[in-house]
């Protein structure tokens, strides 16, 4: 391999956000995987634990040891628990690595805010301060001038996000009015086994959890009230769907204006000019997750309904990549002033 290629390294790679970095940093031009890192298996092949590897990841898991880390790496992801990341970065920032990290432990900027929804310690206020909200499309120029730390946006954020900041940040949307009703497949969960991601309790059942408990509430308010320029709360409800991968984010806000599905498609279309990674369906046409199963798109559809002057937005992405692993790697690609698709240029799998 090229010897001016970015060397990456994976904490985490055991995970399902581990594996789908693997995957897309294997075909990625500027970047070479010089560290895949278990704190459970150190010393195994990963394709012990994930056979559809074999022959494709030979190098032996490593340890989390953050001095080996930085003699072979320059950046880091971490795809590790919430909690776990939080007293990992800092050993990795100060071994002067850049880390990206896919955990909610440096997304929400009041520490005292984390420690209500996260129910641990937050990290150090100045870590906070520093991490860079990674929503590519909507803080792209932070993330370049990043100095090391990018925190991942969340899986539910990201659709939900991108699916409500243009038409908050025209004005259009009653900031006070927002219901959001999200689903997601159970990689969402990721890989640890547990009761409600057993195949007998989710096949054929649909489920709602977490109601107005979710620990991605106070991200999505973090972000629509700095747009908004003034504190904004939100009805938020999700749903395990049986399905692998997939978030659908539908969600509903009164109109300020007489806007039709039209107006919106075009405000959409402006808002996201050039960048290559969201897609809106034309008026009258909603996305499905399997419209963005196994890429980075983010796919947004409109209805408007005249009798009760709401719209209904409907936001899909595929939780594993723009939800996680994907979004992490366009930000790798901005923070290093590469293009962003770098990497990424996967259509969809369908069916
Ligand atoms: N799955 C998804 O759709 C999304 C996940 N996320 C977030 O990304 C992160 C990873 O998620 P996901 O891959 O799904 O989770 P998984 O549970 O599938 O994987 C987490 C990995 O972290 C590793 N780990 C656990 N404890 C430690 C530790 N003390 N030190 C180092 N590594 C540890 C484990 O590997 P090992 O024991 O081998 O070290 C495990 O493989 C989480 O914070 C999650 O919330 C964010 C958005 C979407
Ligand atoms: C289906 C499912 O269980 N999804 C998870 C998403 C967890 C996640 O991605 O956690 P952070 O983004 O906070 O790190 C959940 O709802 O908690």
């Amino acid at each position: 391999m090229s010897g001016e290629k970015v060397k990456v390294a994976i904490v985490g790679s055991t995970g399902y956000g581990g594996v789908e970095l693997i995957r897309f940093l294997l075909g990625h031009p500027e970047v070479e995987i010089v560290s895949v890192i278990s704190a459970s298996s150190a010393g195994s092949l990963i394709s012990e634990g994930f056979p559809h590897l074999t022959d494709i990841v030979v190098q032996p898991l490593d340890g989390v040891d953050a001095q080996e880390i930085a003699a072979k790496a320059d950046v880091v992801f971490t795809a590790t628990p919430s909690g776990v990341s939080g007293k990992l970065v800092p050993e990795l920032l100060q071994v002067g690595l850049k880390v990206i990290d896919l955990s909610g432990d440096f997304r929400i900027k009041d520490g005292a805010t984390y420690e209500e929804w996260y129910k641990h310690e937050a990290p150090e206020d100045q870590l906070l301060e520093q991490a860079v909200y990674g929503l590519c499309e909507i803080n792209g120029d932070e993330v370049a001038r990043s100095t090391g730390l990018i925190s991942n946006p969340g899986c539910y954020p990201t659709a939900t996000l991108l699916g409500l900041i243009p038409a908050l940040s025209a004005g259009w949307i009653d900031p006070h009015s927002i219901i959001i009703d999200a689903k997601s497949g159970v990689s969402g969960a990721g890989r640890g086994l547990s009761l409600t991601s057993h195949y007998g309790e989710i096949n054929e059942n649909l489920k709602v959890y977490k109601i107005n408990k979710h620990q991605h509430i106070p991200e999505v308010e973090q972000s629509l009230s700095q747009i908004a320029g003034e504190p904004v709360t939100v009805t938020f409800t999700t749903h395990l769907v049986p399905m692998t991968r997939g978030i659908m984010s539908t969600m509903y806000a009164g109109l300020k204006g007489d806007y039709t599905e039209t107006d919106l498609v075009e405000l959409y279309r402006q808002y996201y000019e050039g960048r290559s990674f969201v897609r809106i369906r034309e008026a009258g046409k909603w996305p499905a997750t399997k419209e963005v199963f196994g890429s980075n798109y983010c796919d947004i559809g409109f209805a408007v309904d005249p009798r009760t002057k709401r719209v209904t937005i409907v936001s899909v992405i595929d939780n594993v990549v723009k939800g996680a692993a994907g979004q992490a790697i366009q930000n790798l690609n901005i923070m290093m002033g590469w293009d962003e698709t770098t990497g990424l240029k996967l259509s969809p799998v369908y069916p």
